[in-house]
């Protein structure tokens, strides 16, 4: 079976950051952390509100990391030109609503045909790649190889909002879903369906010559199921592995605080 590699993404240290507006917690001490620890690639998601990566972020990781820099961008033209001035090792083409939490869906590759092949002819332009943040179909795989993208993720978010909420494990769902109130054995039978078109949609795109990333929600109970498919050879991860810091690292964190507070 092919490697997976693993794509940090510290996007989620920023949000804390910005919760204060100060330099704490420092992007480039995550960069730093991420790099020496595991990571095989950093993800980072430039949006167009500046939520939490900044610009002076993305330029300062991509002078700073030793790993290659998945940049994800909408296909805004602004935005596009900084990437471009960027370099990333790779842009990741991502759908943003200016009012949604987080990314709820991928890219309507379809609907917004011109604009994503205008964005993918520029980024190739200045030599990067190009992958597409898309919903597990068969017609986005097919249309994101025709439109010329090297690879496509596939957004994971649904399959992770259904398995937690199969595994009554609320934390990493999305508590305002109608799906909530459904019986077990509908929502198994939804968590199977939407491996299935996971694994249809990897084979696929393998098939035809394109990259598989998977990513979104995935966490440290789900991600054994991404592990099973063969055709995925990267997942982009977040929110979990922030998540699970604050509890991994709090503990060091307090003693530390307490022993120069001794007296
Ligand atoms: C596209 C994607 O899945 C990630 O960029 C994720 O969205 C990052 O977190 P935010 O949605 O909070 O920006
Ligand atoms: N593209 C997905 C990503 O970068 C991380 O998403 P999440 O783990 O923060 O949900």
């Amino acid at each position: 079976m092919s490697s997976m590699k693993l794509g940090v993404n510290i996007d989620h240290v920023a949000v804390l950051r910005e919760a204060r507006r100060v330099n704490d917690p420092d992007i480039l001490n995550a960069l730093y952390v991420a790099c020496a620890n595991g990571a095989d690639q950093i993800t980072i998601h430039l949006r167009e509100d500046r939520r939490h990566i900044q610009d002076v972020d993305a330029y300062n990781i991509m002078k700073h990391s030793t790993l290659p820099v998945n940049l994800e961008c909408s296909i805004n033209r602004d935005i596009l030109n900084i990437v471009a001035d960027l370099k990333p090792h790779r842009a990741t083409l991502v759908p943003e609503k200016r009012e949604e939490v987080t990314t709820e869906g991928g890219l309507d590759v379809v609907g917004h045909e011109d604009e994503i092949a205008y964005a993918i002819e520029l980024l190739h332009d200045y030599i990067i790649p190009v992958s597409l943040f898309i919903d597990p179909t068969i017609e986005a795989v097919e249309k994101s190889k025709k439109l010329g993208a090297e690879m496509v993720e596939l957004h994971t978010g649904a399959f992770a909002n259904i398995y937690a909420m199969l595994n009554s494990s609320l934390s990493s769902s999305n508590h305002s879903l109608k799906e909530l109130e459904l019986p077990r054995n509908e929502l198994s039978i939804r968590v199977e369906k939407s491996l299935a078109e996971i694994t249809a949609a990897a084979k696929h795109a393998k098939k035809i010559g394109l990259e598989v990333a998977a990513g979104h929600g995935l966490n440290y109970h789900n991600v054994h199921e991404m592990m099973k498919i063969a055709e995925i050879t990267e997942l982009n991860i977040g929110q979990s592995i922030v998540a699970r810091s604050v509890f991994s690292g709090l503990a060091d964190a307090v003693k530390e605080m307490k022993r120069l507070t001794a007296r």
